[in-house]
């Protein structure tokens, strides 16, 4: 009975005709950068949003492929006070057998609230980052799973060569000094149109974000994404151009 409902949460998550582009280019990125090992506890980030969705199964089909005994640990930080926002993922980790923690802020009041906050974005994901730091020494777990992916790289490093005159890399691993844990990024290989497809095929119950500034037409990001938008109209591979000449700095 266990083994069959195993075989079919593993079925439902690997899907069809994702071995190249999202189960291949995952197991590389896993096994280059050792994410995952005996004992680990893992906390996943999950927002609820395709790419954590996509590193939340990641880790599952792992955890129920390879013969590494580790524990998952879905942690959503939650922004406002409305429930239902998070109940389609509470059930979906339920379906997988785990246990979503939720954590409750008033994020939402504090960034879009009366007072007009300088940098937001920066803001957020520090207050988002520490929260899930102290939940994590709370429970002794020792590595963060967050959805990053090979656009969010290529992006972050390109908006640092423009903007901040520096080359500094969005790594697919490494340790935060501040709180001594491990973050990893195991879709740092894969692109997002993959993930996007993917998300779509399985039907994974994603919950599209509240956040007013996603979409900002004035933010750096998407100027940068736009940028190789256009460039990929004239060459379909540049995304993996400018990612084969920054890999060896990513280490
Ligand atoms: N509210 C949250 N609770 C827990 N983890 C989060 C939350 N928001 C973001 N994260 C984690 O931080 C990562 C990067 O956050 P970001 O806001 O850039 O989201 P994103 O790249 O759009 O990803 P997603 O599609 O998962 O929302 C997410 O992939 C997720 O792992």
């Amino acid at each position: 009975m266990e083994k069959e409902k195993n075989n079919s949460i593993l079925k439902n998550i690997e899907g069809k005709g994702f071995g190249k582009t999202i189960w291949s280019p995952i197991g590389r990125a896993m096994h280059r950068y050792n994410m995952v090992e005996a004992g680990d506890r893992i906390a996943v980030g999950v927002s609820g949003g395709k790419d954590s969705m996509t590193t939340l199964n990641a880790l599952v089909r792992v955890k129920k492929i390879a013969q590494i005994d580790f524990e998952i640990i879905p942690i959503h930080i939650h922004s406002n006070t409305d429930k239902a926002s998070y109940e389609k993922i509470e059930k979906y980790c339920e379906e997988l057998g785990l246990k979503l923690q939720v954590e409750p802020t008033n994020l939402s009041d504090m960034l879009f609230g009366e007072k007009e906050v300088k940098n937001p974005c920066f803001l957020c994901g520090r207050i988002r980052r520490g929260i899930l730091y102290r939940m994590m020494k709370e429970q002794n777990i020792n590595k963060l799973a967050l959805g990053h992916h090979k656009d969010d790289i290529i992006e972050t490093f390109l908006m640092n060569v423009f903007y901040q005159g520096n080359m500094k890399m969005m790594k697919p691993s490494y340790i935060s000094e501040e709180y001594g844990v491990r973050v990893i990024r195991p879709l740092a290989y894969v692109e997002e149109a993959d993930i996007i497809r993917y998300v779509k095929k399985q039907e994974l119950p994603v919950v599209a974000s509240d956040c007013p500034y996603e979409t900002s037409e004035n933010s750096k990001r998407l100027r940068v994404k736009n940028l190789i938008r256009e460039l990929a109209q004239e060459n379909k591979d540049v995304r993996s151009v400018v990612f084969n000449s920054i890999k060896e700095m990513l280490d």
